[in-house]
């Protein structure tokens, strides 16, 4: 490789997506009963839908965090909406009950975030990379630190340039 340090790009097609999402919910389907979903949005937001689906989930909620600003860097965490407290109240305040959905966990910092909010709540994630694979309860695929994941809603259809033409010269 060119240079080391550089991102190993995992593009994931609709598809893949959904199968891994179904795969989450399989997993969890095994672990309990869950009275509501809170998605972190907006990354949780479509494999909130597709759990809540398969688990027949109808109370869902969102918190809203943004945290990468420009795409690959992290600047500052904002809570832009928190949790509903009839969510929050649910049995004893604690969380008990809740799956809270992220699409992934990277640093961890989101997820840390919303479990000082519901610590007793079940956390999963579609994709989880090591640093911040201790936050999580359920997780699908384990990708490296230095792995960036590209999500089918921020790609498009592309030319590819044939190999032999990028490696000539
Ligand atoms: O573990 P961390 O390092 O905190 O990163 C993970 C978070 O980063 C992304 O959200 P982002 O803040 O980019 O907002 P988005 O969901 O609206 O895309 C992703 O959806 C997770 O929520
Ligand atoms: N799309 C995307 N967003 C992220 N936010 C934190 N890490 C990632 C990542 O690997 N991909
Ligand atoms: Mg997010």
């Amino acid at each position: 490789m060119e240079n080391p340090q550089a991102p190993k790009a995992f593009p994931v097609s609709w598809d893949q997506f959904h199968r891994d999402c179904r795969a989450l919910a399989w997993r969890l389907s095994g672990q309990g009963k869950w009275e509501a979903i809170v998605c972190i949005t907006r990354g949780g937001l479509v494999p909130a839908a597709i759990v809540a689906r398969e688990l027949g989930i109808r109370l869902i909620e969102t918190v809203c965090v943004a945290s990468y600003h420009d795409y690959e860097n992290q600047g500052e965490l904002q809570v832009l909406k928190t949790i509903d407290r009839k969510v929050v109240d649910l049995n004893g305040g604690k969380g008990s009950g809740v799956l809270v959905i992220d699409d992934l966990v990277d640093t961890g910092k989101t997820a840390r975030v919303v479990r000082e909010m519901l610590p007793e709540a079940h956390f999963a994630t579609v994709y989880a990379k090591p640093m911040g694979r201790p936050l999580v309860d359920t997780f699908v695929t384990e990708v490296s630190q230095d792995t960036w994941i590209y999500f089918p809603w921020d790609m498009g259809w592309q030319f590819q340039p044939p190999i032999a033409t990028s490696t000539q010269g």
